[in-house]
Order: C-alpha cells, then structure tokens, then sequence
C-alpha cells in the first residue's frame, strides 16, 4: 500500500463540450487518512475534479490512482468511494435509517438485512443521529440531514470519503459545528477524506492540508500555516486570511520601496526572506492587518476613517490610494474613527510581488 500516495492525480485535464479547458494538467496526492480540502473561488475546478475522482465526469487527459491503481476506467459504483452531495441527496420517502442503510441493500456493498442494519446503527449513532430513525427527511434541520447524509456516505466502508461543499446550506455557527464534528468523525474512522469548499477559513480550520485552484491551475499545495505565512503567489495572498490582506503599489528604486505616501528601504528587508533579487521597477507590497499597527515611530500616517469590531479585536480601517486598508488591533487599543495614527509595518512579515503576482519577498 503507498500510504503517501493513497490518491494520486497525475497530469488531470478536463475539457468540457464547449470547449472550456476547466482543469489544466493537475496534478497532486492525498496521504492515507488525511482530510484535504480543495479550495478555490466560485467557478476554479473543485467539483469538476470531484466528479472525475468520483467517476461521474471523465477526464480528457491525466490519470486518478487510488491506492495505487489507475481507477479512469472504473465504475463508480467500484471506485470504493463514498460521496456527500451539496443539497444531501437523501430519498425523501425513506425514513433515516432506510437512507443510511440503503448502500448496503444494492450492488456490490449487499449485506444480510440484519447486518446491513446493524452497520447503519453504527454510523448513525458516530454521526449523532440514532434517535431520529425513524423520522422522514423531511422533517429534519439542515444540519440533521447532513449528518444522515455523512452516515449514508460512510456505511458501505469505502475507502476514500468526498464531500462537495457538505456544509453551504447550514447557518453561520452550524457550519462551525459540523465542521469539527466531521474532522473528529474521519479521523476516527480513519477515511481519507477529499473536501470541497470555497471557505478558506473553513478550510484553514480542518484541512490537514489545502489545495488552492484558481482557474483550473494549483496555486499552492501545503499545510494551512504555509498558505497564510508563507503564500506562493499574490493570489494566495489575497485568498487566504481575515480581514483581507493590504495592498500597496510600490516603486523600487536603489535602496528605497516607496508607496505613496511612505518609503522603507531595501536594506531593512531581512535578506533569507528575498526569493529573488529585488530589481528596480514596480511591485506590489502586502501585508496582513495584524502586521500594520499603531507605533509612535510608524512610517505610514493614516487617518482612521472607520473602526470594526469583530469579537477580540478591532480594525482599524483607513485610506490609501484611494482604497481601504486595514490596521488589526486588539479590543484594548483606544483608537476611534477620525484619529490620526502613525502605522509600523513588520517588515519580517510583510510580502512583495511582481505585478504579476509572483512572490519576491
Ligand atoms: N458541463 C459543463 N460544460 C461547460 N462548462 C462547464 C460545465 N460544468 C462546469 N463548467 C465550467 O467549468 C468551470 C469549473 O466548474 P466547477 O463547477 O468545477 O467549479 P467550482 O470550483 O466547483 O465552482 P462552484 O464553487 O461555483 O461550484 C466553470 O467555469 C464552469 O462554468
């Protein structure tokens, strides 16, 4: 068994009828047990990549190994996969347990009914939903659904879990929930798990690691820490984190970067961070709010035009170049709206890309 490449996606393409090219030769593996969510903006490829992992899309190119065998030509059916639709997909006339069981009853999973039903009440009582049994789908809350569905995905043992955006019709706080519960329920099930989703703090919070797509290409393959310290690129940047990072048009010029309206030098950037050698010319320099905050030797004067509170911290939002950019502070910091702050940068944390995105501090 290769434990590392449990799924392995090899030079995967896809081009629908039309003509659109929505995966672009991607490539990338999964380690056995891990959960691994596929992130990316509305309209990137995540579930177009699902549905060929999950045989009901075929590749144009590329090959999809589980466990090290190439399944391209395998049925869904004997892919050994279990799948968990957006909108749960349960049969409406069936009560929960037959929804659950209902796996076991067909095709290659069949078991005896008594075992079949014993195996549903596992799952269900993993997945908290033993005393609604008998119930309709109908009658259960979003968040009930979902977990018959995660029971029903589950009960035939598959080998690999897919799960397609399970939690965007819940609300805000059942999602926080359900998220966890799902993390805890693969982990102690062992299942390799592939999670779409285009919430990145979603994905932050349960991936043991991210896939970020934008149109139909990786962007950066990696654990949650790496994308939000250390990002690939602009748009990785830009992707991960809340608030949103800030942005500044730069000019490099000898030894000074400077902005509109205030300038650091060159020689202050902690040189092991330089990718490459910082030419002259135009960039564009980031920085997350927590990294730009209040300090007497500031180099950038700004004047608070709006304060947010969102929990245990404050931002402080301000004007530059005409857009808005964001101070993160904590709850303490007096600072109000019209205040007129001096603003540091930590210049070991921020980021500075070409304007074509790619990363060169
Ligand atoms: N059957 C199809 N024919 C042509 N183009 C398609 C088809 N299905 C999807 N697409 C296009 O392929 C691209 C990827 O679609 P896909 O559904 O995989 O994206 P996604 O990342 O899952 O988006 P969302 O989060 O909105 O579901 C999109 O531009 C979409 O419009």
């Amino acid at each position: 068994m290769n434990e590392e490449k449990f799924v392995e996606v090899k030079d995967l393409r896809k081009v629908y009828d039309n003509g659109h090219e929505a995966i672009k030769n991607v490539s990338f593996s999964v380690k056995k047990g891990d959960l691994v969510c596929l992130l990316g903006p509305s309209g990137c490829g995540k579930t177009t990549i699902l549905n060929m992992l999950a045989g009901l899309l075929n590749p144009t190119s590329g090959e999809i190994l589980f466990d090290g065998k190439n399944v391209v030509n395998v049925e869904p059916k004997d892919r050994e996969i279990g799948y968990v639709f957006q909108n749960y997909a349960l049969y409406p006339h069936m009560t929960v347990l037959q929804n659950v069981m209902f796996p076991l009853t067909v095709g290659k999973t069949k078991r005896p009914k008594e075992e079949a039903e014993k195996i549903a009440k596992k799952y269900m009582a993993l997945t908290q939903i033993t005393d609604l049994a008998n119930q309709k789908p109908g009658n259960l809350s979003g968040g009930q659904q979902q977990r018959v569905a995660i029971a029903r995905a589950l009960v035939g043992e598959p080998k690999i879990l897919l799960m397609d955006e399970p939690l965007s019709n819940l609300d805000a706080r059942l999602r926080l929930k359900i998220r966890e519960e799902i993390r805890a329920l693969v982990k102690e099930v062992g299942i390799t798990t592939l999670f779409v989703t285009h919430d990145q703090e979603e994905a932050l919070s349960i991936g043991d690691k991210i896939i970020l797509f934008n149109n139909g290409v990786i962007q950066q393959d990696d654990n949650g820490q790496n994308f939000y310290l250390e990002p690939k690129n602009h748009f990785v940047a830009n992707f991960i984190g809340n608030p949103v990072i800030d942005n500044f048009a730069v000019t490099v010029e000898k030894d000074e970067i400077k902005a509109s309206d205030f300038t650091i030098k060159v020689s202050d950037l902690d040189k092991q961070r330089l990718r490459k050698q910082l030419v002259d010319g135009s960039y564009i320099l980031s920085v997350r709010p927590e990294n730009i905050t209040p300090a007497d030797n500031g180099e950038l004067a700004a004047k608070i035009v709006d304060v947010e509170l969102i929990g245990r911290e404050r931002i402080l939002k301000f004007n530059h170049d005409g857009q808005q950019a964001r101070s993160l502070v904590n709850l303490e910091v007096p600072i109000k709206a019209g205040d007129k702050v001096r603003l540091k940068l930590r210049l070991d944390r921020i980021f500075i890309f070409t304007p074509e995105g790619e990363r060169i501090y």
